[in-house]
């Protein structure tokens, strides 16, 4: 698809020019005389590429001021200055306030198309370099404020620097790979490998050779195993529950002599790897089953931590939701955008069964389908899919519309406001004080509302 650039330049003749040498190599080009106009064309759809005239007469803005102000909005837009006679030093100090190159007038096609061609491939580059760093883990953060998810980090602050073996409990999604990473990114060993090795998506045949590797045979090459792969490193064991008993009492035998053979080898591989562990399951009910072996587990488990499920900390759905607005319009080259009220409401009182993982799912839904709408409107609860509107508040859809008309008033209220407090009451987590601020009634009024709808 053709790249779409903004032309911003007082005289008419100058932004025809460089229109059409930017239209006859195949480029979508728009023009814009003044900052007002400017900021009109960036609200319709954002550019790929801005060409920004400094001098810009009868403008609201001048260049520089509105260089700042669409980088404020939109910090990964490339913009290229452009300068006339004498004004070198204005173009350059425009560069040190993010202005990605310039060119002078009189402008000449080549140098034009060359610096269209660096700032879009620059651009282009960066997002993918962001969405490799997201898909690695790399950059990414622990977020919440909650009070459970500051304990959680004080724990990781304290652990990170031991060489401590860890095991992280929390349900599927929670983020317990991303505290394995965060731990491993605080410790010393940051600069070597964090190797994932997921016994759920492993077949128990294929896992010896996945951990410990193979030593060459007729028709097979050698392997490394994620062990000797983690040298220096971190080995985080996704789901040690799925891990097949032989090889748990294999692991065990490295855990103790800190060495291990290849599979099909007789020579004995040493590795320095500090093992963190992650359960989704109950494991003492695993090890009462006979599936987790007691002995392992308690190697493992030196320090246990547990990652709570989402609908246990619903005050960090906020945060969580912005920062994956953020995330996904930077990787996506989206307009940032906010969410409504109404959505956010059902956005923070749903349970969440998938945790972060399906709440960050559901953002970037929500941002895909909504990216050709205003990117000043904020997103509605409208674009949610049914599976998670309908929860709350359940209202006239649960209870029933019909059913609803046939009450008297009195009665169709009482359900109304116990469905509506039960729902606010779900998305502050029990905290009354809380909800009463933003229902708008007195604490002990609230109180007594709850005793009598039978709902505290
Ligand atoms: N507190 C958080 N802040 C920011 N992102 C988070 C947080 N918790 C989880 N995530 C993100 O949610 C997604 C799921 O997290 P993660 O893979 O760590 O969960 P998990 O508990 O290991 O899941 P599973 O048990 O299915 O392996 C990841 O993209 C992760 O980056």
């Amino acid at each position: 698809m053709a790249s779409d650039i903004l032309v911003v330049d007082d005289e008419i003749d100058i932004r025809n020019l460089i229109a059409g040498i930017l239209e006859d190599e195949g480029y979508e080009v728009r023009t814009a005389a003044d900052s007002d106009e400017t900021l009109a064309a960036i609200g319709a759809r954002r550019p790929q590429l801005i060409f920004l005239d400094i001098w810009l007469q009868g403008s609201k803005l001048d260049g520089l001021a509105l260089l700042d102000t669409i980088r404020a909005q939109h910090n990964a837009l490339p913009i290229v200055m452009i300068s006339g006679h004498g004004n070198i030093e204005t173009a350059v100090s425009a560069i040190k306030r993010g202005a990605y190159d310039y060119i002078e007038k009189p402008l000449k096609a080549d140098r034009l198309l060359l610096a269209a061609e660096r700032a879009l491939e620059h651009s282009r580059l960066r997002r993918e370099v962001e969405s490799l760093r997201t898909k690695t883990g790399e950059h990414q953060e622990l977020i919440g404020g909650s009070a459970v998810m500051n304990q959680l980090r004080n724990t990781i602050e304290k652990v990170s620097p031991t060489n401590s073996r860890i095991m992280i409990m929390g349900p599927s999604g929670s983020g317990k790979e991303l505290v394995a990473r965060t731990i491993h990114n605080k410790s010393a060993r940051a600069d070597g490998p964090f190797v994932v090795l997921n016994s759920a998506t492993i077949t128990p045949d294929r896992m010896e050779v996945a951990l410990f590797g193979s030593e060459a045979r007729p028709g097979h090459e050698a392997s490394v195993g994620a062990l000797e792969e983690a040298h220096g490193g971190t080995l985080y064991l996704d789901e040690i529950g799925d891990m097949p008993l032989e090889t748990q009492a294999r692991i065990l035998r490295v855990l103790v002599a800190q060495e291990f053979n290849r599979v099909g080898g007789t020579q004995k591989v040493k590795v320095n790897v500090r093992i963190i562990s992650s359960s989704a399951r109950d494991l003492q009910e695993e090890i009462t089953e006979g599936r987790v072996r007691e002995d392992l587990f308690h190697r493992l488990s030196v320090v246990p931590i547990r990652v709570p499920a989402l609908a246990q900390r619903r005050e960090d759905v906020p945060m969580l939701i912005d920062y994956f607005l953020r995330q996904t319009a930077e990787n996506q080259g989206l307009p940032r955008r906010i969410i409504g009220e109404d959505a956010m409401a059902v956005l923070q009182a749903h349970d969440w069964p998938g945790n972060v993982r399906q709440l960050k799912n559901n953002v970037e839904r929500l941002l895909i389908l909504t990216r050709d709408g205003d990117a000043n409107d904020p997103i509605s609860a409208d674009f949610l899919p049914n599976e998670i509107g309908a929860i709350v508040p359940p209202l006239s859809s649960q209870t029933g519309g019909e059913h609803i008309m046939a009450l008297p008033l009195r009665d169709a209220r009482e359900i109304f406001e116990r469905d509506y407090l039960k729902a606010q009451i779900n998305r502050f987590s029990g905290n009354v004080s809380r909800t009463a601020e933003f229902v708008g009634m007195e604490r002990s009024a609230l109180h007594r509302k709850l005793k009598t709808l039978g709902i505290a």
